[in-house]
């Protein structure tokens, strides 16, 4: 594991351009896993099938279409750093961070990372020039998961404050569960075809908590080679969660273990305990949840009657 430091990225394996081992895999698990546990109403486009909400065009490769937003891509950073744009002079490494999760509710937690992990980057020479928060699919069947739709409206209420986060909803618009290999391998491809920024300088890296990076060992969880290649060619920027043992995670998963000078493992300065889970524990209990998630967040929630299963008290939800 490193406190940071670069190897230079690996091979790129994009998609929907699909080339190399842990694209076939990615593909193979969309075809594998199990349809939307929702019925959506759906409608013909181009003699495909896609979801009459998002109606967006299929392409061949079988991926809904959806067009990364890049609207708070830091170009000037990579401007000044190269004086032409994607031409860096001196080696300057360019990352876009992704977290991957459900969102159920975004929380300012979720916001915190990308700061943790940016100050954390820059420190060691990086220039972090944006980030993502992918919602994941209606497919991936977690408990008291909201429908996409409305992730996906949090996530950009509650990016609005950020001025390098934004929400790309390609993975949630998707017609079938992306693995995270697909989501990370879509971000790299579409910012490499903008002409924004060379592969050569550019890292896409997960971004993560590390319960999630503890769930790689879970058995039946992540596909393995996709790990590795994740792993390997994008690398991972793991914030620690609630005193969970990083070192110990990497040093007994062998795939981590082999590329821990891919994983920079980065401290909560300001340790707290927010999660989703939490926060919709107070909403369903007819707690206060401001201070944890952004104001349009919880107007959004009050005004949907979202996570109210069991509420009381809708007045309470602002303090
Ligand atoms: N307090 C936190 N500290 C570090 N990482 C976090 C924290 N909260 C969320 N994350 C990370 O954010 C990403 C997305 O998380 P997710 O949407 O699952 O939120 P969550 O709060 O963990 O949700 P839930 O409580 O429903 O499990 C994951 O990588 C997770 O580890
Ligand atoms: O790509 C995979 O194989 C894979 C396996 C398990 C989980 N993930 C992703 O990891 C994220 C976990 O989110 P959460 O809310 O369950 O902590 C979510 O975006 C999932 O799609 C991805």
């Amino acid at each position: 594991m490193r406190k940071l430091g670069f190897d230079g990225p690996g091979p790129v394996r994009s998609l929907p351009l699909a080339r190399g081992r842990g694209n076939r895999s990615a593909l193979l698990c969309c075809r594998l896993l199990p349809p939307p546990s929702s019925s959506i109403p759906c409608c013909p486009i181009g003699g495909r099938i896609a979801p009459r909400r998002f109606q967006h065009l299929v392409m061949d490769s079988g991926f809904v279409d959806v067009p990364l937003p890049m609207d708070k891509i830091s170009l000037s950073s990579v401007q000044e750093s190269t004086g032409r744009i994607g031409c860096p002079e001196r080696n300057q490494m360019f990352v876009v961070l992704l977290s991957a999760g459900s969102f159920n509710p975004p929380t300012y937690m979720h916001l915190r990372l990308f700061e943790l992990a940016k100050d954390a980057l820059e420190a060691q020479g990086y220039v972090v020039i944006g980030g993502y928060i992918s919602p994941a699919n209606d497919a991936y069947r977690k408990k008291d998961l909201l429908p996409s739709i409305h992730r996906v409206h949090l996530c950009e209420l509650a990016c609005r404050t950020s001025s390098f986060v934004m929400v790309d909803p390609w993975e949630a618009k998707q017609n079938s569960y992306q693995r995270t290999l697909t989501v990370l391998s879509r971000i790299q491809s579409s910012l490499c075809h903008s002409g924004l920024i060379r592969k050569e300088s550019l890292k896409v890296m997960l971004l993560c908590g590390s319960d999630l990076l503890e769930s790689f060992a879970t058995p039946g969880v992540w596909m393995l080679d996709q790990v590795r290649t994740i792993c390997q060619d994008f690398g991972i920027v793991c914030i620690r969660r609630e005193g969970k043992d990083i070192e110990k995670i990497i040093s007994t998963n062998e795939i981590l273990q082999e590329n821990k000078n891919n994983i920079f493992s980065v401290d909560e300065i300001v340790p707290n305990q927010i999660s989703s889970t939490r926060v919709r524990d107070c909403i369903r209990r007819g707690l206060s949840v401001k201070y944890l998630t952004p104001d349009e967040v919880i107007d959004y929630i009050k005004d949907q009657k979202l996570y109210l299963n069991e509420i009381k008290n809708l007045g309470s939800l602002m303090g």
